[in-house]
């Protein structure tokens, strides 16, 4: 379970808004570890994907999520040792992820996966359910967002990048109905949950966004010492 001594950003929120390289990047501010709790969905996908699972056998895919033999090294993610990187990073890995991540087997296989990141001195986690299900006692919870049309047109500029074709229509289409699907299911939607601080970073630069993070963090630290120690 989460320890409340060690420190844990969540940065929950939709598709292509930017989660992944503001949560990277304020964990490395910090002297943090990151948890990229998305390429865990995407490595089961990638691996049932590889070995023909359905997409509707849950016990199966429950199975894999338990047993995957996964690291996070050189800033790549590895599936028995081998470099799946680009491959969990293709939108067809992401769409299957989405598909397969409403069954609760599975979401319970990779929950203690998950928590097994949060290590001294702290954590930043991106995702959908980080701070309402998996770490709800984090220090700070973020809901971090962009207009549709924005992350479409990041998630173009990104595949570009990276030398892959992509049309802003389907991007948007993609991205509508990944929001819709992970907004939908019954457990462990996508929503901002109460608790959560809104960050819209539809006109924010990705340093801009690192620093709201980093500062909302200062002060709820800050409101946390006000709290166990207060002036008398
Ligand atoms: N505030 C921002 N302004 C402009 N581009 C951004 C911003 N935040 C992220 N990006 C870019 O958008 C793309 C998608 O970001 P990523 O972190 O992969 O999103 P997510 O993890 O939410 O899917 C990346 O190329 C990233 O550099
Ligand atoms: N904590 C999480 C993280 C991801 N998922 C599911 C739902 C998402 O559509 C897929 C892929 O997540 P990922 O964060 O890698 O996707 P994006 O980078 O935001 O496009 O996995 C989830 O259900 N819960």
């Amino acid at each position: 379970m989460n320890n409340h001594a060690i420190p844990i950003i969540t940065i929950d929120g939709p598709s292509a808004s930017g989660k992944g390289t503001v949560a990277y990047l304020a964990a490395q501010k910090l002297g943090f570890h990151y948890l990229d709790s998305g390429a865990l969905y995407r490595l089961v996908a990638l691996r049932a994907l590889q070995d023909n699972i359905d997409a509707s056998d849950e016990m199966q895919l429950a199975e894999i999520a338990g047993k995957i033999n996964f690291s996070f090294e050189n800033s790549l993610v590895w599936l028995d040792g081998q470099n799946v990187d680009s491959a969990i990073r293709a939108e067809s890995c992401g769409e299957f992820a989405s598909r397969i991540a409403h069954f609760p087997a599975l979401r319970a296989a990779l929950l203690q996966r998950q928590r097994d990141f949060c290590r001294l001195p702290g954590l930043v986690t991106d995702g959908r359910d980080m701070g309402s299900v998996v770490f709800p006692d984090a220090a700070l919870k973020i809901y971090l967002t962009a207009s549709v049309e924005e992350r479409a047109n990041r998630r173009y500029k990104q595949l570009k990048e990276k030398g892959i074709n992509a049309s802003m229509p389907n991007l948007l289409q993609m991205l509508r109905e990944r929001d819709q699907r992970d907004s939908d299911r019954a457990l462990s939607p996508l929503k901002q949950h109460i608790d959560a601080q809104l960050l819209d970073t539809s006109s924010l630069s990705i340093d801009e966004a690192v620093k709201q993070v980093l500062d909302s963090y200062a002060a709820a630290e800050l409101h946390a010492r006000a709290r166990t120690n207060p002036v008398k």
